[in-house]
């Protein structure tokens, strides 16, 4: 037996990095997506290919004859971590230890981009898996698990990402729970720096600047929270179309001023927000954990400008739609 699934990609309109310390955050699925087939093996082993993630740590040396390879096997684990651990608890819940599977994964998510890479892989891996083995597992309990594993790996998580990722569409997402809000095409824009950012070190610096200064860090995390209860508000509203994409590109502005002064903007992506405000977006802000992935705009009949404006800077624009899709079973071959 075979299964084919796929997860997708995510941005965050509102509220990362606050959303771990329990305010709000609005997440919204993305057209982009990790696909993870899972098949059974003779041995009793698990077989992982990522055929889209670089390995780290290889070294290759050759003499007139021969090859030879060397590789840094700790760095090479923790890259797959994240799809280890999916596979591991999915075993575990199905009470399939033991069992030979194979994993295969081919993605069209930039890796530590801020995009949600980790989730997708980890909600796509649980989903083809669980279904391997027969478990019936619910789009909800596939989030609880992509949580999960991003606790194990990250050591936090708010658990948005996989939350997103399982469901699709647009949700608000608050301490666990979260709901769906009315689906709209944002006219987006995505800017991508080049560079990356592990979540796990962003989160775990926000942290440590939180412990440092409690009374300068607290208001911030309010404030963010308020941020992104009032673009709730807006995306609820019955204000005319104009009005509210003008009022959610302020409030993604302030956000941005926000995420700077806890330390996970860097000059590229500032520069990428600066050069997408100025050729007519709405509003610009990071999106995801930071230090290099990406920022995003609203750029309602602006953006091509604007993708041009994130070229220029250095960035790569990605045009992209919101999709209404989480997690698909996308084939099952007897
Ligand atoms: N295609 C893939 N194959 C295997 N592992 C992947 C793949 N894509 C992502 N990962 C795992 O996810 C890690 C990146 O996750 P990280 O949370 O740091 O960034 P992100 O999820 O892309 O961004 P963010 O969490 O800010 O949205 C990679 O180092 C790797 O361990
Ligand atoms: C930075 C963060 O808030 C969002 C990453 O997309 C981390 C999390 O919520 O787990
Ligand atoms: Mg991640």
């Amino acid at each position: 037996m075979r299964v084919l699934a796929s997860a997708p990609a995510k941005i965050i309109l509102f509220g990362e990095h606050s959303v771990v310390y329990g305010k709000p955050a609005i997440a919204a699925a993305i057209n982009l997506r990790t696909y993870v087939r899972a098949e059974f093996n003779d041995s009793k082993r698990i077989k992982i290919e990522a055929h889209d993630i670089k390995t780290p740590g290889l070294i290759v040396s050759f003499s007139e004859n021969e090859i030879y390879f060397e590789s840094d096997y700790g760095k090479a684990a923790e890259v797959l971590s994240y799809v280890r651990q999916a596979i591991e608890l999915v075993m575990e819940e199905a009470d399939a230890n033991g069992k030979g599977v194979t994993v295969s994964i081919t993605s069209q998510i930039p890796v530590g981009a801020g995009l949600g890479s980790s989730a997708a892989v980890a909600v796509a891996t649980i989903g083809a898996v669980s279904k391997l083995l027969g478990l019936e597992l619910t789009r909800e309990e596939i989030a609880k698990l992509g949580h999960r594993v991003e606790l194990l790996v990250q050591g936090a998580s708010s658990g948005v990402d996989p939350t997103i990722s399982a469901i699709g569409g647009i949700i608000h997402y608050e301490k666990g729970k979260f709901e769906h809000l009315p689906f709209v095409e944002l006219p987006i824009v995505v800017g991508y720096t080049g560079s990356s950012g592990p979540t796990k070190e962003l989160v775990a610096m926000v942290r440590r600047t939180y412990e440092e200064m409690p009374e300068i860090v607290e208001p911030i995390l309010t404030s963010m929270g308020k941020v992104v209860e009032e673009a709730i508000e807006t995306l609820l509203s019955e204000l005319e179309e104009g009005m509210k994409l003008a009022r959610l590109g302020r409030l993604m502005n302030i956000n941005h001023g926000l995420l700077d002064a806890l330390g996970v903007s860097t000059k590229k992506l500032s520069e990428l927000v600066y050069a997408a405000r100025t050729a007519g977006a709405l509003g610009a802000k990071i999106t995801g954990a930071g230090g290099g992935g990406c920022m995003y705009a609203l750029a309602p009949e602006k953006q091509s400008e604007v993708a041009t404006a994130i070229t220029i800077a250095g960035g790569t624009p990605i045009i992209t739609e919101i999709s209404r899709e989480g997690l698909r079973i996308e084939e099952v071959l007897p």
